[in-house]
């Protein structure tokens, strides 16, 4: 058994953050294998529940939802990293949502948590190895668009990778073929189809509150941005930053998935010095994502079933 280096796994309990395209193929091939003997059917979305949507066992949350639950700790996974954010569950919840068995990673890994971002990311690839080949990713984040009201929702139509800029990629290092190609394009990285199909879910089930679309930017993190960052940011084009997501797109896009995402906007961003009052925090973020997980849930919940519906088995 080839034991990669960089986990908390059960072979070595090791950091080490110099490997970094991670793990072989052929192990994360073990990984997916232990997850398979454990559950009943291949998944065919994954869906990453994030701090705005039900990263804890809140009651109510999508995780919660899901019919025939099986239920696997990170920390019961071999290679799997553990989760270490305040409230995040750090599981994989198998089960059915609108008919088919889906996986939900209820919280996620974070470049601020210490994990160099091929690991972050690395979920994504076990996902890809047992089966699944729709993303929905889900964030929370700072709204930077004027317009952005704490609770709306953003469609995320593009990202720009900032710490791709400085040099800081999941997919840099050896490339494995079997993934995907060395320099894969990232122009159609979220699916316009499955864009349009929940602006129109949204409307016809009449969500509560607003849906955007925009462009989102992963930060490292952990601190909130400064008024300058944010004023470069606005100036770049970003209507929402955040600590995550780009990562997992990046990576799952080089794999073929189709992905969609989006962002619940838990805190307008402060974004001049005049303003002495607003603060972001976590425990904001966590009391949004709480308070929206409901329309959250049924918006996914409608979104997996168009997918079942029209998409599976078309690709
Ligand atoms: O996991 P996501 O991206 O939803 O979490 C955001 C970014 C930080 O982890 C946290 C800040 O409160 O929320
Ligand atoms: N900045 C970065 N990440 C975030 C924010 C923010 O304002 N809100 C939630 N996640």
């Amino acid at each position: 058994m080839s034991v990669c280096n960089g986990f908390n796994n059960h072979q070595n309990g090791s950091t080490d953050t110099d490997d970094h395209n991670g793990c072989s193929y052929e192990t994360l091939l073990q990984t997916a294998q232990y997850i398979q003997s454990r559950i009943p059917h291949e998944p065919k979305v994954g869906i990453i529940c994030g701090s705005g949507m039900g990263a804890y066992w809140h009651e109510g949350s999508l995780a919660e939802a899901l019919g025939n639950k099986v239920i696997i700790p990170y920390h019961d996974i071999p290679n799997f990293p553990v989760s270490t954010v305040e409230g995040h569950a750090g599981q994989l919840v198998f089960g059915t949502l609108s008919n088919i068995f889906v996986v939900c990673m209820q919280g996620r890994f974070h470049y601020y948590e210490g994990y160099p971002l091929w690991k972050c990311a690395m979920p994504i690839r076990v996902m890809k190895l047992i089966g699944v080949e729709f993303l929905i990713a889900t964030n929370a984040a700072g709204g930077i668009n004027t317009a952005f009201m704490e609770g709306d929702v953003m469609l995320i139509k593009d990202h720009i990778n900032m710490m791709g800029f400085a040099g800081n990629n999941p997919l840099q290092g050896p490339n494995d073929n079997r993934w995907g190609p060395r320099f894969p394009p990232m122009n159609r990285a979220y699916d316009a189809g499955l864009i349009h199909e929940a602006k129109q879910i949204w409307k016809q089930e009449h969500l509560e509150g607003r849906l955007f679309d925009g462009v989102y930017t992963c930060l490292g993190g952990p601190n909130f941005e400064t008024v300058a960052e944010l004023r470069m940011l606005k100036l770049l084009g970003v209507d929402a930053v955040g600590m995550s997501t780009v990562h997992e797109v990046l990576t799952a896009r080089h794999c073929d998935m189709t992905v969609l995402a989006f962002s619940l906007i838990t805190n307008v961003c402060v974004m001049d010095y005049q303003d002495h009052d607003t603060m972001p925090s976590h425990e904001e973020v966590m009391d949004v994502g709480k308070v929206r997980q409901g329309t959250l849930k049924l918006f996914v919940e409608k979104i997996v079933a168009y997918i079942a519906e029209n998409r599976l088995n078309k690709k």
